[in-house]
């Protein structure tokens, strides 16, 4: 906190800053500095800004996200937390009915929180209106105790992220003023009507939000796997490669080129997703102001698709890193272990990636069929329509393979609408159908993603201009890419033609040539991340390649190891010597 003082970085900034790997298990404070700071950004209207923001800024107020619940997570319609204006009073009766009612899981709600932004149900003039965000004081600001009406507590250990505090919180019929409605976007008024919004998911604008701050995180968590896992692989020699030669560095095997370099790539085609996404949010927010809510949906969909696949993928990344490490990867002190705990989470929170895949999937069939209408649909699913391009650019060119991302994509999204067809014609229920089509329809909304994560990285590479040498790296890496995430997907590049049999053994070809010329490149690429060591934490990974000596110097700090004989020797281990049993 006095870091982001000092370099007057403001609170809803901080989390797109590195201060929060200081912390190795979670961070307590980082749902305030993300959630709760965006919520007051951009749900809260300008007077309450004025009332809380000072405050949350000077952390007189640590806040959390208070919206997911034990019986539901996903579905937020699902939500049982109800919050009644009682026009009497003119305040808002908090209270939790059932078990599944009770708030679980928050950032921080288990001991640091004093507040929270909680998601209810808001029932006025006797009618429900779905769930709205509720500023609310948990907490004594002085003592820190829990208020009257407010029961909460630690949800207890978990996979990683254990210094995080994940709370608990239920109401006893706990009033609010009716101000502390967040109310930008819909109000409540004095005599208890009610004023919707421009949009009704203007509510869930925080989750669009966290989603991209996501993606940008998991690249950074990718990088610092490819970090420490190459430069050990650089350090550590194993085997031998050439019988009787010296041990060679095992970054000489193809198959550590082959662990590693691709996921080094997805470190840039993730971060260069994450500009654009960002970017579109950026712009989706000036127009929200302006009350134009036109792109709202584009940026739903391209923020849970980004948030889905790049988790996905750091979290696979992360672990090919911890395996490519050998018994080393396993220490807690090689920095892995923490790192791919603090990401495989990212999976399930901010939307479970399925869920998030789903909603992708209905965008595209949506749109898919408005544009077989001729209705107006928008720019980023505008190809799944229109005619295909596969023979302009020269073949197995770059932009060929983009084109065979954008044809397969699209042959995709068509077979499954196709099915989606039949099976309604069987069921004669949609919402059956959709069920029984839904492993098709991940699959289109992952393809669909892919192709956008391809095209950024290609369109961003071919962008740089300030080092033609830079650039040339940079491109062989793209191209490493493309290449790898099409013969992952060999059987949808066959199904739609757009490549054959013979292509996909030439472009495998192609892809173990670019190891061998991208190996030099390995180190140089991870060492410009520029991480400190500080904040890499890891004894495989440090920049001077101490790898030994760190291992055994971060043993000696293991508590076993203060006293030669361990208390439980004489407690356990000599009885039992001596037992006979
Ligand atoms: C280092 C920086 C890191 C920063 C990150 C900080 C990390 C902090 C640590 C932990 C944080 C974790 C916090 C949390 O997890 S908070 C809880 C998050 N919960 C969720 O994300 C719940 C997921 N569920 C949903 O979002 C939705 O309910 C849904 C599944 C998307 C939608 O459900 P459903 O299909 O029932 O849809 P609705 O009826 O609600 O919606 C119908 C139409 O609305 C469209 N829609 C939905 N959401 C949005 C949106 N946000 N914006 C715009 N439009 C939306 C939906 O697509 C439907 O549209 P259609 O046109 O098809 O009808
Ligand atoms: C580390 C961590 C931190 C968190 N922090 C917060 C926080 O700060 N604030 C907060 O409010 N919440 C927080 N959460 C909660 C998180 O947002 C939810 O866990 C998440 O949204 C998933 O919901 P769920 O747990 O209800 O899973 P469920 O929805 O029950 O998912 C279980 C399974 O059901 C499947 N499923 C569910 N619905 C569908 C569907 N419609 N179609 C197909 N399959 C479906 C899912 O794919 C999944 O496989 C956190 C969670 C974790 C793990």
């Amino acid at each position: 906190m006095r870091k982001l003082a000092e370099h007057n970085i403001p609170l809803r900034e901080a989390s797109i800053t590195q201060v929060h790997s200081v912390l190795r298990d979670g961070n307590p404070l980082i749902v305030h500095t993300s959630m709760f700071a965006n919520a007051l950004a951009s749900l809260a209207n300008p007077k309450q800004q004025q009332q809380w923001v000072p405050l949350a800024e000077k952390n007189r107020i640590i806040g959390t996200y208070a919206q997911t619940e034990i019986g539901h997570g996903t579905f937020v319609r699902g939500l049982e937390t109800t919050a009644i204006f009682d026009p009497e009073t003119k305040e808002f009766v908090l209270h939790s009915p059932t078990i599944t009612s009770t708030k679980w899981w928050p950032g921080g709600l288990g001991k640091t929180a004093n507040a929270a932004i909680v998601m209810a149900q808001l029932y006025t003039q006797g009618k429900c209106y779905g769930p709205h965000p509720f500023f609310v004081q948990l907490r004594d600001f002085d003592t820190h105790h829990s208020l009257p009406g407010v029961i909460l507590g630690e949800i207890g250990p978990r996979l990683g992220i254990n210094s995080q505090d994940n709370g608990y919180l239920r109401f006893d019929h706990y009033r609010i003023p009716r101000t502390n409605m967040l109310m930008r976007h819909s109000q409540v008024l004095e005599d208890g009507s009610y004023v919707k919004p421009i949009h009704n998911k203007l509510s869930y604008g925080t989750m669009v939000w966290t989603r991209v701050a996501i993606v940008h995180s998991c690249s950074k968590k990718l990088a610092c796997a490819v970090t420490i896992a190459t430069r050990y692989s650089a350090v550590r020699h194993q085997s031998e490669l050439v019988p009787g030669k010296p041990e060679p560095q095992i970054l000489e095997y193809q198959t550590q080129q082959y662990k590693l370099l691709p996921h080094i790539a997805s470190v840039f085609a993730i971060l260069f997703s994450a500009s654009s996404v960002l970017r579109m949010q950026r712009n989706v927010a000036a127009s929200i102001s302006k009350g134009n809510v036109e792109l709202l949906p584009e940026l739903h969909i391209l923020s849970c698709a980004m948030k889905a696949l790049s988790s996905q993928d750091s979290t696979q990344g992360i672990e090919t890193c911890r395996l490519a490490c050998g018994g080393h990867g396993y220490i807690a002190s090689s920095g892995l272990p923490s790192l791919y705990t603090s990401t495989t989470c990212t999976i399930t929170y901010e939307g479970e990636n399925t869920v998030l895949l789903l909603q992708v999937a209905r965008y595209l069939i949506k749109s898919y069929r408005a544009g077989l209408e001729g209705l107006p649909v928008l720019p980023s699913v505008m190809y799944l329509t229109a005619p295909s391009a596969m023979h302009q650019s020269p073949p197995l060119s770059n932009q060929a393979l983009i084109e065979a991302f954008r044809i397969s994509s699209a042959n995709l999204v068509k077979e499954t609408e196709s099915r989606l067809c039949r099976q309604f014609n069987l069921e004669q229920n949609f919402h059956y159908a959709w069920n029984r089509c839904s492993v098709a329809l991940v699959h289109c909304a992952e393809l669909h993603s892919r192709y956008y994560m391809c095209e950024k990285f290609l369109s961003t590479v071919e962008s740089i201009r300030a080092s033609d040498r830079v650039r040339s790296v940079l491109q062989d890496l793209c191209r490493l890419y493309l290449i790898h995430h099409i013969t992952l997907n060999q059987g949808h590049f066959l199904r739609s033609g757009t490549l054959s049999g013979v292509d996909l053994s030439t472009l495998e070809e192609e892809m173990y040539e670019l190891l061998a010329k991208l190996r030099p490149q390995a180190v140089p690429l991870v060492d410009a991340f520029d991480f400190r060591d500080e904040l890499l934490g890891s004894t495989l990974g440090a920049w001077d390649g101490r790898v030994y000596e760190r291992l055994y110097e971060e043993a000696q700090k293991s508590p076993l190891n203060k006293t030669d004989v361990s208390k439980a020797y004489h407690k356990y281990l000599q009885p039992l010597m001596k037992s006979n049993l």
